[in-house]
């Protein structure tokens, strides 16, 4: 991906914490999805007073997405800040990784974080879910090609 390209992203998830919806946590987070097709696709965090039904910004972005018939995407950017005022690198939580394990390709898919357009680490969805658990694992072994779906196994 081009910096120029990062940067848009970057700019884009920080214009989504004027619409982060945080009455309890106060806690703003913005996102910005780019799919493969090349359209980006936005999302903030939206809370709940029964607080269970808080959604994130980066799952608001992906089900924004899916639901518009878009299944594949290249990288997500996420800021995220106390009121939001950024003042570290906001993760996503174990949810949305494991969300983003449904449609994303894990030694493929990035997750920019940032703390402006000058300051961000781009990491892989991997190492964020090391020995994930995905679509694959549901598929049944092929008969003449029983490879493992997973990079390490314990079990034996
Ligand atoms: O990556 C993250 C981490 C937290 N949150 C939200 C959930 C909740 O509204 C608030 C505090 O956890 O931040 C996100 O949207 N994305
Ligand atoms: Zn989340």
């Amino acid at each position: 991906m081009t910096e120029r390209k990062i940067k848009e992203l970057i700019e884009i998830a920080i214009g989504q914490l004027a619409y982060s919806y945080t009455p309890y946590s106060h806690f703003r987070v913005g996102a910005a999805l780019l799919g493969k097709n090349g359209m980006i696709y936005t999302g903030c965090n939206i809370e709940n007073a029964a607080y269970t039904p808080t959604n994130c910004a980066e799952r608001t972005a992906l089900f924004k997405a899916v639901s518009e018939g878009v299944h594949d995407f290249e990288a997500i950017c996420i800021v995220g800040g106390p009121n939001g005022r950024i003042e570290d690198f906001t993760p996503p939580c174990g949810v949305c990784r494991q969300v983003m394990m449904e449609f994303c390709l894990p030694e493929e898919f990035q997750i920019i974080l940032a703390k402006g357009t000058e300051d961000y680490r781009i990491f892989k969805l991997k190492d964020f879910m090391p020995m994930g658990f995905g679509p694959g694992n549901l598929e049944e072994r092929q008969e003449k090609n029983e490879t493992a779906k997973t990079d390490i196994c314990y079990c034996n």
